[in-house]
């Protein structure tokens, strides 16, 4: 039997990424396709990036020594950026460009704009010290160290980064197969007319825009009648199939709320009820060997305990490690009258203040208020039995750092 006292948010995110099982199913994708996935492989250094001492600008390769005489340099050669350089005749500069490889014998490249050309050659307009404006074999990546390691999202720089080592097709785990079920007898697919006592499912678009933006694949999104069976048997089928099932409603405590019921009956049921606002019947558990995670019915509470709790899990089921150092302190632009057991998440926005930077929340926080959370750019944390002032420091998360 699970515990009804309230767990702490920490010890649910805890507890939940304790039960993550990383994924192991690789496969192989193009670089260029590999945009937000999770590398399966450490990738190691090939040869030195860049793979010789370039030029790091357009100008002239000299050697510094042969400066201190009298008169212009003579231009002895060209090396344009692709072109293999020959060595430098001493006594001579080489007209060079940014990346061309520096010629043996140089040590340093003056820029353009600070020689005169004449026909005898370039007379330096300023000093020059030895190994000016070369950048060295190696200075990015050296043969044999990591590139970037297992569990590390790809990002648009690191897609350049494996690019700049060679990798063509990248090791990648395989997307988290999700399945989304919204349960609920009042709930109709907009596009459809509402009848007496009819919603819109809206809890739906929530999570399938959620789950693309976590770099999930969606494998079953379906609607759940209330009833028990309905409930039972198209779970165990989502659970056949799915690395995760994400459920939404049904885990409070009516008699309607079967998710939770389903669980403890024929699956297994290892958390309930998270001291969170929004966010308190939340249940963590799992069927047929899948994980389930049942997020509350409220449109607002789904958003926030994916983003709090739900994250956490699928990075770790993703097999990347535990993002730290997240959220920043900022002064309140708002305030709070009662202290709550639950740790608050207030829909908010980061705007910039008469002082600096501010964190504002919209006026209506009922977890049933969508438009609150289209409005806040994030979420903004009131921690348990506190009560925030006006100025008062809070942490402030924003929605892009918690997708991350
Ligand atoms: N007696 C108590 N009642 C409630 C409690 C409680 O502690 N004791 N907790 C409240 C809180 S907090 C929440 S959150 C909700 C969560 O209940 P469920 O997770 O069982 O969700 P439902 O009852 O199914 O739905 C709640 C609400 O959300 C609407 N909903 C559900 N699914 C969708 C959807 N896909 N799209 C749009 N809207 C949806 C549903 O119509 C309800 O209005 O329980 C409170 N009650
Ligand atoms: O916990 Mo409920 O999600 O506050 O509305």
């Amino acid at each position: 039997m699970v515990s009804s006292d309230l767990t702490p948010v920490d010890d649910a995110i805890d507890h939940l990424v304790g039960q993550a099982r990383p994924i192991a199913r690789t496969e192989t994708v193009a670089l260029a396709d590999s945009l937000d996935r999770v590398l399966a492989r450490d990738y190691m250094v090939p040869a030195d990036v860049p793979p010789a001492d370039n030029s790091a600008v357009d100008g002239y390769a000299v050697r510094a020594g042969d400066l201190s005489g009298e008169g212009p340099l003579p231009v002895s050669g060209r090396v344009a950026a692709g072109e293999a350089p020959g060595d430098l005749k001493p006594g001579t500069a080489v007209r060079i460009f940014t990346g061309s490889e520096i010629p043996s014998g140089a040590d340093s490249v003056i820029m353009q704009e600070r020689i005169t050309l004449s026909d005898d050659g370039i007379t330096v307009n300023a000093p020059v010290s030895e190994g000016q404006n070369i950048r060295r074999q190696g200075q990015d990546l050296t043969r044999g160290e990591l590139a970037l390691a297992k569990g590390t999202k790809i990002r648009a720089q690191e897609m350049g980064l494996l690019g700049s080592i060679g990798v063509a097709e990248v090791s990648v785990y395989e997307k988290l197969k999700v399945a989304i079920l919204t349960t609920g007898d009042e709930l109709v697919d907009p596009g459809q007319p509402l009848g007496p006592g009819q919603i819109y499912n809206s809890n739906r678009f929530t999570m399938l825009g959620l789950l693309a933006k976590a770099g999930c694949e969606v494998s079953l999104c379906e609607t759940l009648r209330d009833t028990r069976e309905a409930t039972r048997s198209t779970l165990e089928r989502a659970a056949a199939e799915a690395d995760l099932i994400i459920t939404s409603g049904g885990v409070s405590v009516g008699e309607e709320d079967h998710v939770r019921a389903v669980l403890e009956e024929s699956g297994q049921l290892s958390l309930w009820l998270m001291a969170s606002k929004p966010g308190k019947p939340m249940a963590f558990g799992s069927i047929g060997g899948t994980p389930v995670l049942g997020l509350p019915g409220n449109p607002a509470a789904v958003l926030v305990t994916f983003l709090v709790v739900g994250m956490p899990f699928i990075r770790a089921c993703q097999g990347r490690g535990v993002i730290t150092g997240l959220g920043e302190r900022l002064p309140a632009g708002f305030s709070t009258e009662s202290t709550s057991v639950r740790r608050q998440y207030i829909r908010a926005r980061k705007s910039m203040g008469d002082h600096g930077p501010v964190v504002t929340a919209y006026s209506n926080q009922s977890s049933g208020v969508l438009s609150s959370a289209c409005w806040a750019d994030g979420l903004a944390v009131v921690p348990e039995n506190e009560i925030i002032g006006l100025g008062d420091s809070v942490t402030y998360y924003s929605f892009a750092e918690l997708l991350e």
